[in-house]
């Protein structure tokens, strides 16, 4: 049960690190032969011209694409005749007379970038240049060169540019602490939402909980929960989620922990790529059903480690013992799906990072990458916080770091 070939499909996955950015690919400008535009592909590693739809369809002027919605306006499979009239160089582009008239101008640079395999379009699109693996001795071995990844609440409050440090902290470790938070839930919820409006679901949109069982849920009792990432039951997961622990009373325990799923991976990829295989492609079931009126499930199944189907790249970490459901595999592979599991639970549980949350210092996390849990604990523990969808994150973590190595200005139609 392996991939669709029976072969282990181990040696596409790649774990997110520091890549090498393409800009530097910008060396092979883009050519003019036989009356039409040729680019520099990495994929062939040649010059190859470029269909005349391919650029005509993406005309950058005015009237092809709206100048504030960014939207694509002209229908180019109405166009019924396309072909170039003439084409001129200028220092730095490219100026396109089309048969009908219409005019169009490419810079040198946008031309460059569409000569380059989706591949590495998509990894820098994601903003994963720059992921710093950890586990659990990291910040505990020397707090001097590797500080717990923190930023002080006024400074994202203040501007974007707080905003841009705060979500680059976040993408780069996976999770980040914010100092200086005043302990209320209004303050919370202000500091939640300088990232993104919050993902409403059966729990509510801004959570204040505590151990009641208000929900039928684990998380609202103070049982131990163990390294799990949370809504393996939506086809999208929450892609972070915040903690803010407002006040513990009369009690004890309730410890945090934090596991890096990405160099959890990593390790289960060097040491038993056959496990790590299984885990990339054997589908696991989850639901949420405890809750009445409330029955979620997945729309497709996915297996524990989600890889981008382009790239290779680990994109998700889905793993909570709670909520899983069957294991789709036939009875005669069940087994070796248990040892992989085993394998991966116990570089889990080596990797854990534990930590007490404190009033006024809220932990915000990468959902897909970083598993959390909690020890059990006793007495009144109040928690609040919230999810924020991926692509929300994304956004924001992009607009607020234009400009830097990890984030290149590229847009869909690029
Ligand atoms: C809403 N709040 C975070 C308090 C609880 C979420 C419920 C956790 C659930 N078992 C899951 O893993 O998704
Ligand atoms: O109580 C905690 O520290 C976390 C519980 C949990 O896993 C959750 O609410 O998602
Ligand atoms: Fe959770």
């Amino acid at each position: 049960m392996l991939g669709a070939a029976g072969k282990s499909p181990v040696r596409q996955h790649v774990i997110p690190q520091a890549r090498e950015s393409t800009q530097n690919q910008s060396l092979r400008r883009p050519q003019l032969q036989n009356n039409n535009v040729s680019v520099f592909s990495d994929s062939s590693n040649q010059y190859v011209p470029v269909p005349k739809r391919w650029l005509r369809d993406h005309c950058q002027c005015e009237s092809c694409i709206h100048p504030v919605t960014k939207q694509r306006l002209i229908e180019t499979f109405d166009i019924e005749d396309v072909d170039i009239r003439s084409i001129t160089q200028s220092n730095s582009g490219f100026n396109v007379l089309w048969s009908d008239g219409h005019k169009s101008y490419f810079t040198e640079d946008w031309l460059t970038r569409s000569g380059l395999k989706a591949q590495s379009r998509v990894a820098e699109r994601q903003g994963l240049t720059d992921v710093r693996l950890w586990n659990g001795k990291t910040f505990q071995a020397d707090e001097h060169t590797n500080p717990l990844p923190t930023i002080h609440y006024s400074e994202v409050m203040a501007s974007d540019e707080g905003v841009g440090a705060w979500t680059a902290l976040i993408r780069k470790y996976g999770f980040a602490y914010v100092d200086g938070c005043p302990p209320t839930p209004e303050a919370t919820q202000e500091l939640l939402e300088r990232i993104a409006f919050i993902r409403h679901t059966h729990y509510g949109g801004f959570w204040d909980f505590t151990s009641d069982l208000s929900y039928g849920d684990t998380a609202y009792t103070d049982l131990a929960i163990g390294a799990h990432t949370d809504t393996t039951y939506f086809t999208d997961p929450g892609g972070l989620q915040m903690f803010h622990m407002l006040s513990h009373e009369n009690g004890s325990g309730g410890m945090s922990l934090l596991v890096d799923g990405f160099a959890a991976a990593q390790e289960l990829l060097t040491n038993y790529p056959d496990d790590y295989a299984i885990l990339a492609t054997v589908p696991v079931h989850s639901h949420a059903s405890g809750n009445e009126g409330i029955s979620v499930q997945p729309q497709c199944t996915f297996p524990v480690l989600v890889h981008d189907p382009q790239n290779g790249h680990l994109v998700q970490v889905r793993w909570n013992t709670t909520d899983r459901a069957a294991i789709d595999t036939p009875m005669e592979y069940m087994q070796r799906w248990y040892d992989a599991g085993e394998k991966w639970a116990a570089i889990l549980r080596k990797h854990e990072y534990w930590e007490q949350l404190q009033p006024g210092k809220p932990l915000i996390f990468d959902n897909w990458r970083v598993l959390h849990g909690r020890s059990s604990f006793t007495g009144k523990r109040r928690l609040c916080g919230g999810y924020i969808s991926m692509d929300d994150f994304i956004s924001r973590f992009k607009t607020t770091n234009w400009g830097k190595d990890s984030v290149l200005k590229a847009v869909a139609q690029g």
